[in-house]
């Protein structure tokens, strides 16, 4: 390190940054992380740590709920205040020492504020006292600013102070009434989520519930948050929003149904965090998602990287898969091909290669964690046959293996793996039912490994456990 120049600089200090730090500093490189707000990001304060710190409690009660035995030994319902303290505490209570405390062990520089390119290879930070620190890295800037939740232009919605994602994870109150814009992963999660903590929630789901899983996943999801006292309204939309002085928002859908509410939650989607970081100066649209290569080099319009190549995006940032961990693996790449080519040594940027990031294609993993938890890798059927795949679908009730019947009562599930014909391969899996997270990685690895049918024939599942259910689908399909 040599004043303020570092081999590398890192914008933004959420999953994604964190990792390309680290395994850039693990290569022998010198390293800074730009950070504006907490260290550790969305993921850690405001998105799935506390998420799922709300949704977990309940799961676990209805999971007791659900075997007899312990059902009767359930006494009373949730207890609201240790949950949104549980949460707290997932949320390290918004307070960032310990993971700053993990940058200075790993040997990796911290600045404070908001970073802007002011030309290439040169970034301009300001803190909280105004004055500006400019960085220069050596070799690569890394971009990694994430993503904040995108507000639809409805009229009055601005003006009604909504909740995005950041309210409703970090609430410290259940409103009597909660109104959800959206039909996605957030707007299904939290729906779930404060439906059990006591709301009265009602979703106005324009494209439907989990529009892009298989379609089985959002039938579930809806029939269960129906179940739990949810209003779904499938295909509705907002077309006014109005917060009243006595606080009730009020809400008219495009349809001219009213939707009366003590909270609004806005969750359509995500819009980059790149609308002030300098990228005019780089010769970049502001406000942009970042395109990228293989090796996660930001490309320009005709498709080659910048400059010479020293610009990256990991994360959310770079629109390839909005997921923790897929940012962290994109990290872990990007890390790698930095130190690589700083060294001079080969870039293994074949698929599959270590410096590429190629399950992002298509063997992405995600669990949503509603009620029941909805666990999928690759393609769907459609995504599949859109995708040119010549597919066979197996399904097979995830209720009618021993393993999910004693696991509880009523058990209700559904698995679907799409097959790809020609490849005798599975490229697709999703799995819906009470504690199928778990379930999910061994598809992942069929997937990734483009194991074939006939060798998982050999990949014996445990009796009785849920997992039997890779046996009833390799039957359902044929040897
Ligand atoms: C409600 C919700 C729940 C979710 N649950 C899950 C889940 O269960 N599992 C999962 O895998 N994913 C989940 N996600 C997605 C996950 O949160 C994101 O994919 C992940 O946080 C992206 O990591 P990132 O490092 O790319 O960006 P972020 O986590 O957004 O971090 C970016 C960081 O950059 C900083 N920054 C931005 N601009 C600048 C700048 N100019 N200068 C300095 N710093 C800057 C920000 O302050 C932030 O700290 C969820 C998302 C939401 C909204
Ligand atoms: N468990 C998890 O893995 C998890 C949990 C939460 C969020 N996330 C990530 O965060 C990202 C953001 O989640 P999200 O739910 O905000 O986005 P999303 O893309 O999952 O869903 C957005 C939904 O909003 C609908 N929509 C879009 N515009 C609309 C409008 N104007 N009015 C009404 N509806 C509209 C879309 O049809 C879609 O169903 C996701 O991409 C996901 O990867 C992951």
């Amino acid at each position: 390190m040599d004043g303020n120049t570092y081999d590398v600089v890192v914008l933004g200090a959420g999953p994604a940054g964190e990792n390309v730090a680290d395994r850039v500093v693990r290569g022998g490189l010198s390293a800074a992380v730009v950070e504006r707000e907490l260290v550790g990001g969305e993921c850690a304060y405001w998105a799935c740590m506390p998420t799922k710190a709300l949704l977990r409690s309940a799961a676990a009660l209805r999971a007791a709920r659900q075997v007899p035995g312990a059902r009767e030994a359930v006494t009373s319902g949730l207890d609201v205040a240790a949950v949104l303290g549980r949460r707290d505490s997932f949320a390290s209570h918004w307070n960032d020492d310990g993971q700053v405390g993990w940058l200075d062990s790993a040997g990796i520089a911290l600045h404070r504020g908001q970073g802007r390119f002011v030309s290439a290879k040169v970034v301009e930070v300001t803190g909280g006292d105004g004055v500006p620190v400019t960085l220069t890295a050596r070799h690569a800037v890394v971009v990694a600013t994430g993503s904040s939740a995108l507000l639809p232009d409805v009229p009055g919605l601005r003006e009604a102070a909504p909740w995005t994602s950041r309210e409703a994870a970090a609430a410290s109150a259940v409103p009597g009434r909660l109104a959800i814009i959206g039909g996605g992963v957030v707007a299904s999660e939290m729906a779930t989520a404060f439906a059990a903590l006591g709301s009265s929630v009602t979703m106005l789901a324009r494209g439907g519930v989990l529009p892009r899983a298989e379609p089985f996943a959002g039938e579930r999801v809806t029939e269960a948050l129906r179940e739990a006292g949810v209003s779904v309204r499938l295909g509705v939309e907002a077309a006014s929003v109005h917060r009243d002085q006595g606080g009730t928002v009020h809400i008219t859908t495009t349809g001219g149904e009213r939707v009366e509410a003590d909270e609004v939650l806005v969750a359509i989607g995500r819009t980059p965090n790149t609308q002030d970081i300098g990228l005019g100066a780089v010769g970049l649209p502001p406000g942009a998602w970042l395109p990228v290569d293989d090796t996660l080099r930001v490309v320009g319009e005709d498709g080659a990287p910048i400059g010479d190549g020293w610009l990256y995006a990991a994360g959310d940032v770079n629109r390839r898969a909005l997921l923790t961990h897929q940012g962290k693996y994109q990290a872990r790449a990007v890390g790698d091909v930095i130190v690589a080519r700083a060294k001079g040594e080969a870039v293994e940027d074949g698929r599959w290669g270590r410096h590429v990031a190629t399950a992002d294609e298509r063997a992405v993993p995600q669990v949503v964690f509603t009620e029941p938890e909805i666990a999928s890798v690759g393609l769907t059927a459609a995504a599949a046959t859109a995708a040119g795949v010549r597919i066979r679908v197996v399904d097979h009730d995830l209720g009618a293996v021993a393993g999910s019947a004693l696991h509880a009562d009523g058990y209700r599930g559904h698995a679907r793996m799409v097959v790809d014909e020609d490849r005798k391969v599975i490229v697709g899996c999703t799995l819906a039912g009470p504690d199928v997270a778990e379930l999910l990685h061994a598809a992942t690895i069929a997937v990734v490994g483009e194991v074939p049918l006939d060798r998982l024939w050999h990949a014996v599942p445990s009796f009785p456990t849920v997992s039997e259910v890779w046996l009833r689908l390799l039957e359902a399909y044929g040897r």
